[in-house]
């Protein structure tokens, strides 16, 4: 396995204006009407594995050109043309009092095969949400400002390793989003060949192939609650809380809300209301909802 060879003194690049607002918007209607509660407090994340289980896998399209120029444009600026596997691709977003210390991208033992980041930046500090800036630890530049606006996104690449400790200020007020993608140099970590795996069990196995009808996963993936740890009770379903956000509510009838657990019921056949109007399509499901209104 090569090294990388880089100047230890400009281990990252910063690009303005990478990605088309067009794209940007696309990837944004798939993590609002597909997202789940992620990997950290107050995050949620899209991942490809995440659309191909939840019979969305034709969402994964439009990632596959944008994750092919941006690991081109890595490999040119690390010269490692054709050394590079995408370990992971995903949607996050931050909300209110989300945010990450100092750390480097494979500060934990399961991730050091992760050798280099990318944060493509797909809204912007200011209109879209308060805080959330990045910092690098040491040398230039030094701050990123995320800014998705002039029709064009902003994207950061940089090594995982401890050239590159970082951090994300508090997020204030509003929803920060990004398309984060990791590389390795060990091909075993390649997420394509999991994805090739999970795409031909679930196209085959499942005979979903003719359908492109969402099939949520389980309920607790779209439930977030603050306090995840001390009471599960508190929280909220973050389909219907985006339903919301957008002007619908769900329409609950009187034999539905006897149902002891309201999240599982969502997961059933909904309708919608708006501003006291019950709409006449039935959905197969909220996210169906979401993927029609988002
Ligand atoms: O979203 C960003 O700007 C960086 C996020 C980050 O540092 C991480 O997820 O490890
Ligand atoms: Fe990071």
């Amino acid at each position: 396995m090569s090294e990388v060879e880089f100047e230890p003194q400009s281990p990252r690049l910063f690009i303005p204006n990478f990605l088309s607002l067009n794209e940007c918007r696309e990837l944004e209607f798939i993590h609002k009407s597909s997202s789940t509660v992620g990997y950290r407090p107050i995050v949620f994340s899209t991942t490809l594995s995440h659309l191909i289980a939840t019979n969305s896998s034709h969402f994964i399209i439009p990632f596959i050109p944008i994750r092919e120029r941006l690991k081109d444009k890595l490999e040119e600026f690390f010269k490692c043309e054709y050394e590079l596997f995408i370990e992971f691709t995903g949607l996050i977003s931050w909300s209110r009092g989300a945010s990450i210390g100092w750390h480097s991208d494979d500060n934990r033992p399961y991730l050091k095969q992760r050798h280099f980041s990318e944060v493509c930046y797909l809204n912007t500090y200011g209109p879209d949400f308060s805080g959330g800036l990045f910092h690098f630890q040491d040398g230039e530049p030094k701050s990123i400002v995320p800014k998705a606006v002039n029709i064009l996104t902003d994207v950061l690449m940089y090594t995982a390793d401890d050239h590159n400790i970082h951090s994300v200020d508090e997020i204030t007020e509003g929803e920060r989003l990004t398309l984060a993608l990791w590389f390795s140099r060990d091909g075993s970590h390649d997420e394509d060949m999991k994805l090739i795996s999970l795409l031909s069990r679930h196209l085959l196995h499942d005979n979903m192939a003719d359908s492109y009808l969402p099939l949520p996963a389980s309920s607790n993936m779209y439930w977030f609650s603050k306090d995840q740890a001390s009471n599960y009770q508190f929280g909220f379903n973050i389909c219907w809380a985006r339903l919301h956000v957008l002007g619908y509510d769900i329409y609950i009838s009187q034999d539905s809300s006897c149902e002891s657990d309201v999240s599982e019921s969502l997961l059933k056949p909904v309708r919608l209301v708006r501003e006291n109007e019950l709409l006449d399509q039935e959905f197969v499901n909220i996210m169906h909802a979401l993927q029609v209104f988002c």
